[in-house]
């Protein structure tokens, strides 16, 4: 596994090691020494998958304290366009974003930290979306911002977003908790 790291201290691309033969290929996405010694020790206690259609677009989500949690998350069929935004006040990149396109074809995972806004757009039906997070959900603790008040790039293509997603305070607006 190799971690690179991106514009966003403690958000880390993962690459894990992909076994492929004829039969077509394995990914070893969470091994708990190999993450420690990445210097990610963290327990995780949760994890779902989503599928969505083309367009769908999700987010951008987050736990407030104190339910807040770090998250792995990947994509295990076709692609979905990813996004952070970091809500950490105090942080040197505050209100800034990273995007990458996670697909089955070539598996990365996000290292999402704590303090961040996530979400993504399914680039292809059927897209299934992975998540691994350090806290179990709590629909109290459950936030969001609106997908479009961040200065996001997103693709261009029909978007279909839930109504809860369609509500969420603007960035401007929103008191970051953290
Ligand atoms: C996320 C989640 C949702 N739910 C329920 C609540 C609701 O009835 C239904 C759908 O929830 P949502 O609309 O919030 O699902 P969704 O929009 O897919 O939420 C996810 O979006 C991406 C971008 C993330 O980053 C995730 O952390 C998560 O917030 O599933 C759980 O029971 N447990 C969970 O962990």
């Amino acid at each position: 596994m190799e971690l690179q790291e991106t514009n966003l201290e403690g958000c880390f691309i993962l690459h894990p090691k992909t076994f492929r033969d004829k039969r077509g290929s394995l990914t070893k996405i969470y091994h708990q020494d190999i993450f420690k010694g990445l210097g990610l020790d963290l327990s995780f206690k949760e994890e779902y998958f989503s599928v969505s259609t083309k367009g769908v677009l999700r987010g951008l989500h987050f736990q407030t304290p104190p339910m807040q949690h770090s998250k792995c998350v990947t994509c295990v069929a076709g692609s979905i366009y990813d996004v952070v935004v970091d809500l950490r006040k105090k942080s040197p990149t505050y209100a800034d974003h990273f995007s990458l396109i996670l697909d089955s074809k070539e598996p990365k995972m996000l290292l999402v930290p704590e303090g961040f806004a996530h979400g993504f757009v399914a680039l292809e039906d059927n897209s299934v979306f992975l998540n691994r997070s350090t806290t179990v959900y709590s629909p109290e603790c459950d936030a969001g911002i609106r997908w479009d008040s961040c200065g996001i790039q997103w693709p261009d293509m029909d978007l279909i977003i839930s109504d809860k997603d369609s509500l969420m305070p603007s960035f401007k607006n929103y008191d970051s908790p953290f």
